[in-house]
């Protein structure tokens, strides 16, 4: 499996304000990027936060990449996968319609009365840890699934724990010109933080992109 996270952060490292709702970070050359890359994946993953503050969709934009899946026998759409523990994906969240398939990977504490009210032929649970998803297991269940190409397209609680399981492989990052500030706005790692055997990543292109930059790194073994 080989697994790329990509977000857009403004100047000061923020994925959007302390509000958590959806800002425009990306210009029009990133989010046509952002849509060729979910093309090429087989699955998009966000986690919960990102469906409750966000309500993404997760498809493609560009018909012209939707038919060239199709032409390579591929479902239109990658499937969708959010992160969710304890179920909480609102029924009615654009990410459980049925545009593409969505893997919801939960755990056990997740409540059998919300997993009935989320089932829908386009629906599939795995379910892998006890109060928390256990995202190796949880990942190891998509590539049995035959998902190998992964893009996680945040947020900043799901790409911490993510890249401290050691799933990352790769990270592209759009640099924006804004800078939002705020102490409790998210960024792109949270979660508990590290204080110590930082992840080491290696830079490996730096490209002029919309009014920003797009910065993409490599992470070690
Ligand atoms: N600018 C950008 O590129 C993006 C910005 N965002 C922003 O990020 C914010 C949402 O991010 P977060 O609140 O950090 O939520 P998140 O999307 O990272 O989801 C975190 C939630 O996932 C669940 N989860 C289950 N197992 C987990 C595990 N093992 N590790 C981590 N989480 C696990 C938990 O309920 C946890 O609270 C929103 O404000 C959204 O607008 C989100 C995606 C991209
Ligand atoms: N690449 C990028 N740039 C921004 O400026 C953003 N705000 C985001 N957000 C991500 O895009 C998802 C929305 O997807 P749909 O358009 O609904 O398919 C959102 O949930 C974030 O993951 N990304």
């Amino acid at each position: 499996m080989h697994v790329v996270v990509n977000a857009a952060m403004s100047a000061d490292g923020k994925l959007s304000s302390r509000r958590r709702e959806q800002i425009t970070i990306s210009g029009p050359e990133d989010f046509a990027r952002v849509d060729r890359l979910r093309a090429r994946s087989d699955a998009v993953v966000v986690g919960v936060g990102t469906v409750l503050a966000d309500d993404p969709h997760l498809t493609l934009d560009d018909p012209e990449l939707r038919e060239q899946r199709l032409e390579a026998g591929k479902s239109e759409h990658p499937a969708r996968v959010v992160v969710d523990s304890n179920a909480r994906t609102p029924t009615d969240a654009r990410i459980v319609d049925d545009a593409a398939a969505t893997y919801l990977l939960v755990s056990e504490s997740a409540r059998f009365d919300r997993r009935a009210e989320l089932a829908r032929p386009s629906v599939e649970f795995v379910t892998a840890g006890e109060g928390r998803v256990d995202l190796l297991r949880a990942f190891a269940s998509l590539q049995e699934r035959g998902i190998e190409e992964v893009m996680v397209e945040g947020g900043g609680e799901l790409i911490f724990s993510l890249v401290e399981s050691g799933l990352v492989d790769e990270l592209s990052v759009f640099v924006g010109p804004q800078l939002v500030g705020g102490r409790d706005a998210p960024t792109l790692a949270d979660g508990d933080g590290f204080v110590e055997n930082f992840p080491e990543l290696t830079l490996e292109d730096v490209e002029r992109m919309d009014d920003g930059v797009l910065l993409r790194w490599t992470l070690a073994e």
